[in-house]
């Protein structure tokens, strides 16, 4: 559960929708707090009216008196008022994991703060989890210029001694040309979700296990030093942020994507993080993962056309991603050589409704398991109908699935309620009910888009959740956008 408490943007690109598309793309449930009412679209704001300070509060009570707040974003605060309302609640320790993104001005140039920018820092400064300023708004909180990746380094720095846990600037608005070199040798997001950022002074500034993988782009291996990456890379197409954390200097690059539609980035990067601290990651993780997380949601939107104007970004992207990955675990799960065995197939035949047994004895789905003539519970029902439902399960009778299905030489099926429930004599046939489910779930990715699980980098581990059983990890290994290996799945409960 999070909570954002920023303005309304009619467009919807920015502010506190951007904010409530974001915990949703994140499967967080999004509670909100509307500080200000906007009339924006993509070309800019037309006109900015603060809500009153009561109104305000009424909403924070409302919020903070009812639901478990797990994380919380701060956006457009318009001005000292709500600023000193929300510190309030801050210092009452009603905040927690606490994202401020200090919204001044919009990249339009529009200006929606109307206080003393060192009021930001002086009130909510010593109660941030993370700090996200942009260049603009670093410049206006510390009253210097900021240009290059040095510069943000030293504004991260300034910026700490507020009193926040961490301080990102985020690059977003640095011109290319005055950045200098970029210090990304192509480093995809998807290797900065898995820890593969750099740590300024060239030792491993990783904290996710896996560390860096190949990907699309990617140069894969130890994280190098800035300078070291410097060398190596052109002088364009990175998205550098800037991460002061816990006393370490971070560098986090992302390639540029080439898109007119940047609109809402900075709100959606700060409820990102949020979303995934409410998700329990530790926070640079969380940082650099909802870094990959907009990345991806500029890509995804690159082409749209939405307004005259910079038009907003994909939040859901990842939803079309886990669909094509659901698709392609069907295609791959039929050569998966930990679980697609003999015994494993028969029980996904059979569990699935493939045709496997003609007499089913106990039906048994994902792990529930009933006695023949007795009435499926909504549970077993759900599960069946899930499973069955798959239209690509690759167990006709003609596929590498079925003819796996047969015991040896016989070819006679293992179809026994002990060997389908994973607790006959035959140990292995604990994989009939892991494989079922791993079914399952493609059928949860691929049919109730509703019910997908969090973005997540595509290079990852994805549990898949299951109403009807333990999780599964399905670690994956993906090459490009398309393509998929299934690696490895297993039960992790
Ligand atoms: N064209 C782009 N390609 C890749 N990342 C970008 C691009 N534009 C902005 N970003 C990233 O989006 C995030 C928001 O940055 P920024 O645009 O600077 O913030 P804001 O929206 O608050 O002005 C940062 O992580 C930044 O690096
Ligand atoms: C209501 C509202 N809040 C914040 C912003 C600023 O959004 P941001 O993510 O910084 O992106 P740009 O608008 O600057 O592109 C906003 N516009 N409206």
């Amino acid at each position: 559960m999070a909570l954002t408490i920023a303005g309304s943007d009619s467009g919807g690109g920015a502010g506190i929708q951007a904010d409530l598309h974001t915990f949703a793309a994140h499967r967080v449930h999004g509670t909100s707090v509307v500080t200000a009412i906007t009339a924006q679209n993509t070309r800019g704001v037309t006109a900015a009216e603060s809500v009153g300070v009561d109104l305000v509060r009424a909403q924070l009570d409302a919020v903070l008196g009812d639901f478990s707040v797990v994380a919380v974003k701060t956006g457009m605060l318009g001005g000292e008022a709500l600023l000193a309302l929300v510190a309030q609640y801050g210092e009452a320790g009603r905040l927690p994991n606490l994202v401020v993104d200090p919204v001044m001005v919009t990249t339009t140039g529009d200006s929606l703060f109307s206080g003393d920018p060192a009021a930001y820092l002086a009130r909510l400064g010593p109660l941030a989890t993370v700090l996200t300023p942009n260049l603009i708004e670093a410049r206006q909180l510390l009253g210097r210029e900021i240009t290059t990746v040095d510069d943000m380094r030293e504004a991260a720095r300034a910026l700490a001694t507020y009193g926040p846990r961490a301080v990102l600037v985020k690059g977003g608005h640095r011109e290319e040309a005055a950045s200098g070199p970029a210090p990304s040798g192509g480093l995809h997001e998807d290797a900065l979700a898995s820890g593969g950022h750099r740590e300024h002074g060239g030792t491993r500034g990783s904290d996710e296990p896996g560390g860096a993988r190949s990907g699309r782009g990617e140069t894969g291996g130890a994280p190098r030093s800035s300078g070291e990456a410097a060398s190596a890379a052109g002088d364009s197409g990175s998205a550098i942020d800037v991460l002061w954390c816990d006393g370490q200097m971070l560098e986090l690059a992302a390639p540029r994507v080439a898109t007119r539609n940047d609109h809402g980035t900075g709100c959606t990067l700060a409820s990102a993080i949020a979303a995934r601290l409410a998700l329990g990651h530790p926070l640079p993780q969380a940082v650099s993962g909802a870094k990959a997380y907009v990345t991806e949601a500029l890509r995804a939107a690159a082409d749209w056309r939405l307004g005259l104007g910079p038009g907003p970004v994909d939040h859901h992207h990842a939803h079309l991603r886990l669909a094509a990955i659901a698709e392609a675990a069907r295609r791959e799960l039929r050569r998966c050589p930990e679980c697609v065995r003999p015994a494993g197939v028969a029980g996904i035949r059979w569990a699935s409704g493939l045709r496997a047994s003609p007499r089913p004895r106990v039906a048994s789905v994902a792990g529930t398991r009933r006695a023949p003539g007795l009435r499926a519970s909504p549970r077993q029902r759900d599960a069946e109908r899930s499973v069955s439902a798959q239209p690509d399960h690759g167990g006709g009778r003609s596929s590498p699935v079925a003819m796996a299905g047969r015991s040896g030489a016989t070819g006679r099926r293992r179809t026994s309620p002990d060997a389908i429930a994973g607790r006959g004599p035959l140990r292995r046939n604990r994989q009939a009910a892991t494989v079922a489910v791993v079914f399952r779930s493609a059928a949860w990715f691929s049919g109730t888009r509703r019910r997908l699980g969090p973005s997540g980098p595509p290079d990852s581990t994805l549990t898949a959740g299951s109403d009807t059983a333990a999780p599964l990890t399905i670690r994956t290994v993906r090459a490009d956008r398309s393509r998929f290996t299934l690696n490895h799945c297993k039960e992790t409960a």
